[in-house]
């Protein structure tokens, strides 16, 4: 994909290797992909126009929700999603070569938090006497311990940065579900679509509601405004809205376009019904290999 002549630059959660990373290569291999060090960062890149595009991971099969991203796109950064994807996630316990045969008595385990919570019970069960330390990402926490080669520490991440870092995989899979997927992403300042051609045919709107305060049944209402258009919704999601307890705003998944008849008379009837309502854009799934 180009801008004009130039490549364009694309933030991921770094460094090379992450699952983020894995995912941003496989939805723009040809682009020039630039590491950050935490999902906000990528999130200001885009927001600041440093980068053209950010990916980011939005939430996982297992562990839920990545409240980071979602609490930033609503209250920090004004940006669009045009696309999204769904990659495989497999977890495995890695350590310095020169520690292959010392892992049984690992004295600590780094990694992303999403990724420990990913693999909570075999943690528990396996080495619940080892802090667990979070870590910026899964790749950071191999990089960590590639340089500490003289440490008994572990980190929990992909076969790509046991490669990259050159750490001995002494665990595979460790995940505690088989079904591991996260969903990523791909944020914009404009409203502009990603071209569509590796894509799932299907629309879909992202939206952000909050509620009008203090009256009853404002969910039910909201409901029904999609469910009488029969429009599909994938996600529906509460999350604060950090002024005081009971207050929430929603991001919902409509599987619709924006632009449509029926979606765009959804948004006058929840204006009416006295909701705010943000929509992040329409936007397809990339389909990215596994
Ligand atoms: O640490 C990484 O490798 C990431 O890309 C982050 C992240 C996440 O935030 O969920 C991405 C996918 C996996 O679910 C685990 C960690």
């Amino acid at each position: 994909m180009r801008n004009g002549e130039r490549h364009q630059r694309i933030a991921y959660l770094g460094p090379e290797a992450s699952f983020t990373y894995l995912a941003t290569k496989s939805l723009f291999p040809n682009e020039e992909l630039e590491a950050f060090s935490t999902i906000p960062e990528c999130i200001e890149a885009v927001s600041e126009e440093k980068v053209d595009l950010a990916v980011v991971p939005l939430e996982n099969t297992i562990e839920g929700t990545v409240t980071l991203t979602i609490d930033y796109l609503y209250h920090e950064a004004d940006l669009y999603i045009v696309g999204d994807c769904l990659s495989k996630i497999q977890q495995h316990l890695m350590v310095h070569k020169n520690q292959k045969d010392n892992w049984q008595s690992i004295e600590e385990i780094y990694s992303h938090p999403h990724a420990l919570a990913q693999c909570h019970k075999y943690l528990y069960y396996r080495f619940s006497s080892v802090p667990l330390q979070r870590y910026s990402s899964t790749s950071a926490a191999a990089k960590l311990v590639s340089e500490n080669p003289d440490r008994c520490i572990a980190a929990i991440g992909n076969v790509s940065s046991a490669e990259k870092y050159d750490l001995e995989i002494v665990q595979k899979n460790i995940h505690d579900f088989q079904f591991n997927h996260t969903r990523f992403l791909v944020l914009s300042k404009s409203n502009t679509r990603l071209p569509v051609d590796h894509s799932e045919g299907k629309a879909k709107t992202t939206l952000m509601i909050t509620l009008p305060v203090n009256v009853s049944g404002a969910l039910h209402q909201v409901l029904s405004v999609f469910a009488w258009r029969k429009l599909d919704l994938s996600k529906i999601e509460s999350r604060p809205l950090k002024t005081g307890l009971g207050e929430y705003f929603f991001i919902m998944d409509v599987h619709a376009d924006e632009n449509g008849a029926m979606m765009k008379g959804a948004m006058e009837e929840l204006a009416a019904l006295g909701c705010n309502v943000k929509s992040l854009g329409t936007y397809y799934t990339f389909l990215t290999r596994e």
